[in-house]
Parts: C-alpha cells; structure tokens; sequence
C-alpha cells in the first residue's frame, strides 16, 4: 500500500559535498556519564546512522536522569589540543557542536572551525538541560550568538530560540516559524525549527531558510508526539544524527526525513531500556530489533502474528521486483503496472477499512478506521494524478489484485471484527517494514539523484505511516484479547493469508506487467 503523505517530487541537492557511505563524524560536546546526552548520545546516534564517531570533550558533567550536579570545564587549551589531534590526522566530514559551557570554549571552537572548516557544520545551541540546568554561562550567551554564522545548521528548541533572538518564547508554532525565518536570515544559515517543547498531541519540526538553499523557504515535517518521560537527549541525538546522514546526503530535507522517523521509534521504545528514575535517554538501537516488533510494547498475539510475517518479509526482500526497485535496474513497465495496480487495490482497501470502522466497538478505532479509508482514496487519486498521468499502464484489475481484495472483502463479511483487523494488518505492517528499509537503503547509498525511482523511494519514510501502523497493531492486539479461541485462530490465518497476498502483490509485476 502507498504511504498516505509525502510523494512530493523533489530534487536531491546537488552540493559540494560527496556522498559518503560511512561519514567521520565529530562531535564536540560535553559528556554525560549516565549516557543519555552529550557526547555519549552523539556517538551512538552518528553510530545508528552508520557513521563513524568521534569526540573532542568541552565540559565535563555529573549528571544522571534526575538532573546535573555539576560541571567541570578543562582549560580551552587542552580542548585545543583534542580538536588539532584530531584534525591534523583525520578528515572530517562532519561536526556537531553541542554544549560548550562558556565564551572562552566558545572562542577556541570558533577559532579551530575558521581553521579547519568541516564541509557540515551543525550548531546545536545546548543552554539548559531538559532538567532546568544551566548548560552555558549566562555571560557565554552573547558569543554563542556570535558562532551562528559558522554553521549550516542551527537546531534551537523553542526557549533557545527566543534567547537568540532576544525575544519571549513563541506560545506557537505559526510564531515560532517567524522567529525561525527572523533567525535564519540574521545569521544566513539554515535553522531547524523543533516541536519537542509545543503543548498538544504534535511534535513537529521545521527546516527553514529564506536564501532560496532549500526547496522553499520552510520545510515542514510534521510528528505525533510520543508519550513518554524518558527524552532525555533527544536534541543531541538529532542533531548529530542529522550531521551524519548530511554528510551523506547533502540534503537536509532528505536528511530530517530519514532521522525525523529514526528519532520517533528512538522516543517510542525509549520505555523498554530501562534507565534510571527520572527524564531517562532514547533508544538509538531500536532498529537493531525489528522495527515495529511489539513483542515488548504490544501484547502477545501481535508477537505471534509477527513470527508469521518474519518469513514473508524475508521473501518479499528476496523479490526480482523489490531487488529492482532498490538498485534502480527495475524496468519501468514493471514498477508502472505495480503503481496502477496499487491505486486499484487502495480503492478496495479502502471499503474494507470502511468495514472495519463499521464493526469497530469504541469510537476512537471508529474514527481511526473511517480516516484511514478515507486516506487510502486520498492515496489512490494521488497515484493518478502525480504519478500515472504521464505513465502508460492497464487500468485493468490484475488477477492478484483481485484476489487480495476479494479476501479482505470475504473476511470484512465474516462480521467479526478480530478478524477483519487480522486481514488488514500486513498491509500496514509489512508495508511499513519494507517501506523503511527500501528507504534506508537509498539513502545508505548516498541517495543517488539520477536513480531512476528516486523519487518514489523518497515517499517511504514516512512517520505518519508508521503511526498509523502501530495504531493499527494496537488495535488488533487488543481485539485479539477479547476474541474467542475460534476467533483467534482464524485471525492467524487471516494474517497469514494477507501475508502471503502481500508478497504475490509485489511479485505480481514481473509475471504480469
Ligand atoms: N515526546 C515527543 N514525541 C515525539 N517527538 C518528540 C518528543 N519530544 C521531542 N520530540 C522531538 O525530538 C526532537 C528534539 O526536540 P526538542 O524540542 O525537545 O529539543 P530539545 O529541547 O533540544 O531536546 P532535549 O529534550 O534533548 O533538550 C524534535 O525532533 C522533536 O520534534
Ligand atoms: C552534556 C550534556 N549536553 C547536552 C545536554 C542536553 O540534553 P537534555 O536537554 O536532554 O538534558 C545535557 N543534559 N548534557
């Protein structure tokens, strides 16, 4: 199934920067010794986006997830000492710069930058930790100001914004992409606006700059906000995150877009680790785990449902069609046929998940059901009117189209909802997981601008998607808990036979295009 936003066509840059599969990252930061921000943060997330992590130390706290009890800045000559080690030996193809504690750390950074002049230069402006700590010496806060203009990208929260702009704290997120564009055009760099601070259910971030550099002035990439303590560091881990996959892409658009999602599971399986008694860190290696594997959020028949998609997925990732896809060598009659035969199975989708809002016994699935149906012919005119416009292909239903629908038309008959959501599930779920790794995999390959399904590719990071499937997972492990043990064991196989519908769907081109 096509993901439900984000198809905009839009060019990679086309910069300075080559792409680099595994970039030298350095972060120059203060260290956390409990291991949820700082530079210990940074090394894991430069680590999770598959570069290679480096560190020249600041300041040294004593903190933990209750908060900071104190902090400790060596002389700036033996900060010195690190940054020239490092940059006499090794190239660098990005830094990071977090918290740097006061104006004289400030000026020997400043002065090494002007020196070596890293192609990515991301300033994230660390003044007071999530626990109410002060960061940076209040008398530091006019030289930070003076730092801006050497970085490409500036990463303020809402509050540092306002301290660098000298105004009060935007109350919202029109204001604060104001302060944004105010900000961006003083210092001439790029600003990442974010939401983490926002009251209310979103959480979203903003690339903005008014030089024309980006595709246009303000870049928005909208967020569910995830409900959780433990956040402690999550703007160390994206901003390093996003100087690694920079220099990987030398597009910040492409770049939020990969470790927006990244960052969110990051938050969402946050809970699992377990850390300490207050604000505890990310999960920055929630990928190493199947990525929407609920086995330890959700219940245990999403679980037992998974162990039935794990050998699908492998055999989905084996597909002609989805090797193609990846490498670029997919022949377009193929991935055009798989478009067109998408826009007709959304349409069927989309009455079966009317269906499911129809049996749905609370009004929130009800909702949830009724906008996802809505959604999927939002999708399906989408497909035709960006996508297969210019494309020749049948609009002829496909005989393994036909046969996915009429499955889910003869469960969603069946009347009992359990198992109607068992039949819909893999085409979120598994969507979803080969969606994220067709993605990560473009882009672990520099994004290359003149693959031929660039812009496709493009479309799968998509948090929204991912939301709405571990909604989805959610609600059928919950329904799965009420069901009979007849129920049950229909669901699996209901599961199971989408399963197998979904890979025949991606198998489907290479026999019938
Ligand atoms: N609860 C949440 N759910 C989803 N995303 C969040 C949440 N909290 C923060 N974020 C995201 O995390 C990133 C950091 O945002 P935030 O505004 O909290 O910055 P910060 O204050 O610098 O971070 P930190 O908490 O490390 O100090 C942004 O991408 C933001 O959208
Ligand atoms: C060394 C160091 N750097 C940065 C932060 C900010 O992170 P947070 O706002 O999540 O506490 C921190 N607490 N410690």
């Amino acid at each position: 199934m096509a993901s439900s936003s984000n198809s905009a066509v839009y060019p990679v840059g086309i910069g300075a920067v080559p792409a680099r599969p595994h970039p030298r990252v350095l972060s120059i930061a203060g260290s956390d010794p409990s291991g949820g921000a700082g530079i210990q943060a940074d090394l894991k997330s430069i680590a999770a986006h598959g570069g290679y992590g480096m560190a020249a130390i600041t300041a040294l706290t004593a903190q933990n997830t209750l908060g900071v009890s104190a902090v400790h800045v060596p002389p700036v000559e033996f900060l010195r000492q690190q940054l020239d080690a490092i940059s006499s030996d090794i190239d660098i193809d990005a830094v990071k710069i977090g918290m740097l504690g006061d104006a004289a750390v400030i000026d020997e950074v400043r002065s090494w930058l002007e020196e070596v002049r890293p192609a990515v230069v991301v300033l994230d402006p660390v003044m007071v930790a999530t626990s109410g700590d002060r960061l940076l010496h209040e008398t530091a806060e006019a030289s930070l100001r003076s730092l801006l203009p050497l970085a490409d990208l500036i990463t303020p929260n809402l509050p540092e914004l306002a301290m660098l702009l000298g105004e009060p704290e935007a109350p919202d997120w029109a204001t604060a992409l104001d302060q944004g564009k105010r900000l961006a055009a003083e210092c001439g760099t790029t600003v990442l606006l974010k939401g983490g601070h926002l009251a209310g259910n979103d959480c979203p971030d903003a690339l903005v700059n008014t030089s024309g550099l980006l595709r246009q002035d303000v870049i928005e990439v909208p967020g569910t906000r995830v409900d959780t303590r433990n956040s402690h560091g999550t703007g160390c881990s994206l901003s390093s995150a996003l100087a690694t996959v920079q220099a990987r892409t030398d597009d910040w658009e492409a770049s939020l877009r990969e470790v927006k999602p990244w960052l969110l599971q990051a938050l969402a399986t946050a809970d699992g680790l377990k850390v300490g008694k207050g604000s505890g860190p990310v999960h920055h290696f929630h990928h190493l785990e199947p990525a929407l594997n609920p086995a330890g959020k959700s219940g245990d028949f999403a679980a037992r449902l998974w162990a039935e998609a794990v050998p699908e997925l492998e055999a989905i990732y084996g597909l002609a069609f989805i090797q193609g896809l990846q490498s670029g060598r997919l022949p377009e009659p193929q991935f055009n046929y798989y478009l067109a035969q998408d826009a007709i199975y959304l349409n069927g989708y989309s009455r079966v998940l009317a269906r499911a809002g129809a049996l749905a016994p609370t009004e929130e699935e009800q909702l949830f059901w009724a906008k996802s149906s809505q959604l999927c012919l939002e999708v399906e005119s989408e497909l035709h009117r960006d996508w297969l416009s210019t494309r020749p292909a049948s609009t002829e239903t496909g005989p393994m189209t036909r046969s996915y629908v009429d499955h889910l038309l003869a469960t969603s008959a069946s009347g009992s909802y359990a198992v109607l959501l068992a039949a819909i599930l893999p085409c979120y779920w598994l969507y979803a997981e080969v969606g994220q790794q067709l993605h990560a995999a473009y882009v672990q390959a520099g994004a290359p601008s003149d693959h031929p399904y660039a812009a496709w590719l493009k479309t799968y990071a998509d948090e929204e998607f991912a939301a709405a499937t571990r909604k989805a997972i959610d609600f059928t492990d919950a329904a799965a808990a009420g069901a009979s043990a007849q129920e049950r064991k229909a669901m699996v196989e209901a599961f199971a036979q989408s399963c197998r519908y979904e890979t025949a769907f991606f198998d489907a081109p290479r026999l019938f295009a």
